[in-house]
């Protein structure tokens, strides 16, 4: 069993990642994360959504590196714990699309 906190499998990474690029997920160049920027209609909204993505990154002690400019968000994902995508960043990423989609 690969546990939760450590890198993917390549085989398991690829799969994943090209599930979740369906979704508007990138891989960043420079380092393994994921990266995904996110547009609302109002600052309320975005705001709105961070305040829920932060309450299950505390309960999942695994929190966005992410940048708020209005009605945008731009969030990266990685685990730092084992330097690279984990599946913490698989599940908090399926997370953050079914918020975003419910705002
Ligand atoms: C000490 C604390 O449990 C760890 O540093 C947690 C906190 N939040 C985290 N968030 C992310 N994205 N990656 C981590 O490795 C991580 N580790």
């Amino acid at each position: 069993m690969v546990g939760f906190l450590q890198v993917l499998r390549p085989a398991d990474r690829d799969q994943l990642v090209m599930e979740l690029r369906a979704t508007g997920w990138m891989e960043v160049e420079d380092r393994d994360a994921i990266f995904k920027e996110l547009h609302f209609k109002t600052f309320n909204q975005a705001f709105g959504f961070m305040s829920r993505v932060a309450l299950q990154a505390e309960k999942m002690n695994h929190h966005p590196e992410w940048i708020n400019v209005y009605n945008k968000v731009q969030i990266t994902l990685t685990t730092h714990d084992c330097g690279g995508i984990s599946k913490r960043d698989v599940k908090m990423a399926k997370f953050i699309d079914k918020i975003a989609l419910s705002m």
